[in-house]
């Protein structure tokens, strides 16, 4: 008969194997609530994402992989803050308790929190239908988090790596015969945090995001929130071997700027601090008091909607 786990040996077995080791955490998983103690001048940067079967994942994703993207997603959001992040809560809803896939979810979460120094602090568990909630929290010293409102024109707009790749993924999810894979898929299942780059980019950015719904769109929020509008240049975008045979297929060059779930950083700098930017960005455009966002491609310039990924539309 195999063995049954309840609510709390579930918890003890796969989450709370460690006791907080970052100096904030002064109390873990096992009461009401966690404890933690900031030092002065420093602010809290706090961020939850969700993620649900069918929505954010397909039924057939492997459990380590979902462990890891669920915290990604949310290390993410630290990263265009400029946040270093520090503890995460997990609230998980599960329809069944299944061993295999517990350990394995729980590998893949915890493997990329002691990378970056985080703890897991406390969360919830509840049965019901599969959805992964984490709660992020980070420090930014007073004054230096990079916002989606400090764009301002004449910045020149950077990207941190190739978008797009992880949308190819998703194709290839769907039925998409691609002849380099590897890329896309690894982009889409296990996609890396720019949480170094992000705490690189305090004093010398100005406004910042990462790209989760589509570079359209998240660059969007960007420029709605400052009251600016920008112009990218087509020819400055990298694109991956997979992702060019995809263009050169298709024509569909629309689906590296709207597809989403790249986690790559897009950031504003002004012109004068732009040698400071580190090694693997490009400049891909300039921020302009036009409003709107513009796209100079094939020899013209087009008007682009801030299209990404939506929940409801
Ligand atoms: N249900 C909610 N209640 C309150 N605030 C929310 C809710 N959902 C999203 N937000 C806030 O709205 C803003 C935009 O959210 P979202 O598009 O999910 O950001 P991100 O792409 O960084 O995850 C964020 O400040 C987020 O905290
Ligand atoms: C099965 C499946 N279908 C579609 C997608 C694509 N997708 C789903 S949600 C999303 C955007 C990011 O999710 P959201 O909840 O909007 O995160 P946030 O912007 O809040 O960080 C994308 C690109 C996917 N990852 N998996
Ligand atoms: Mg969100």
């Amino acid at each position: 008969m195999p063995e049954r786990l309840g609510e709390f040996d579930l918890i003890r077995r796969y989450f709370a194997a460690d006791a907080p080791r970052h100096p904030h955490n002064k109390l873990g998983i096992g009461d009401d609530c966690a404890l933690m103690s900031l030092p002065p001048g420093q602010h809290l940067a706090i961020t939850a994402d969700t993620m649900v079967e069918n929505v954010h994942f397909f039924a057939d994703a492997a459990p380590e992989d979902l462990g890891h993207k669920l915290l990604a997603v949310n290390l993410s959001d630290l990263a265009a803050m400029g946040a270093e992040p520090f503890a995460v809560t997990l609230a998980l809803t599960l329809p069944k308790v299944e061993p295999t896939w517990l350990e394995a979810f729980s590998r893949g979460f915890l493997t990329l929190a002691r990378r970056f120094n985080v703890d897991l602090i406390g969360g919830d568990t509840t049965s019901g239908p599969l959805t992964l909630t984490v709660q992020a929290m980070g420090t930014v010293p007073s004054g230096a988090a990079l916002t989606r409102s400090a764009a301002n024109v004449g910045d020149f707009v950077y990207l941190s790596g190739p978008v797009g790749d992880a949308g190819l993924g998703l194709k290839i999810k769907q039925g998409y015969r691609c002849s380099f894979p590897e890329i896309p898929l690894r982009c889409f299942h296990r996609p890396e945090p720019r949480v170094e780059l992000g705490l690189a980019l305090r004093g010398i950015a100005h406004a910042c995001i990462d790209i989760s719904d589509g570079l359209a769109a998240d660059l969007g929020h960007i420029l709605t929130q400052s009251r600016v509008g920008a112009c990218l240049d087509w020819a400055a975008l990298a694109f991956s071997d997979a992702m060019d045979a995809y263009l050169a297929e298709s024509g569909d060059w629309r689906l590296p700027l709207t597809a989403g779930d790249d986690y790559q950083l897009c950031f504003t700098v002004p012109p004068d601090r732009s040698a400071a930017i580190p090694a693997g960005c490009r400049k891909i455009g300039v921020i302009e008091v036009e409003s709107g966002l513009r796209l100079r491609r094939a020899g013209s310039i087009e008007l682009l909607e801030f299209t990404g990924y939506e929940h409801f539309l």
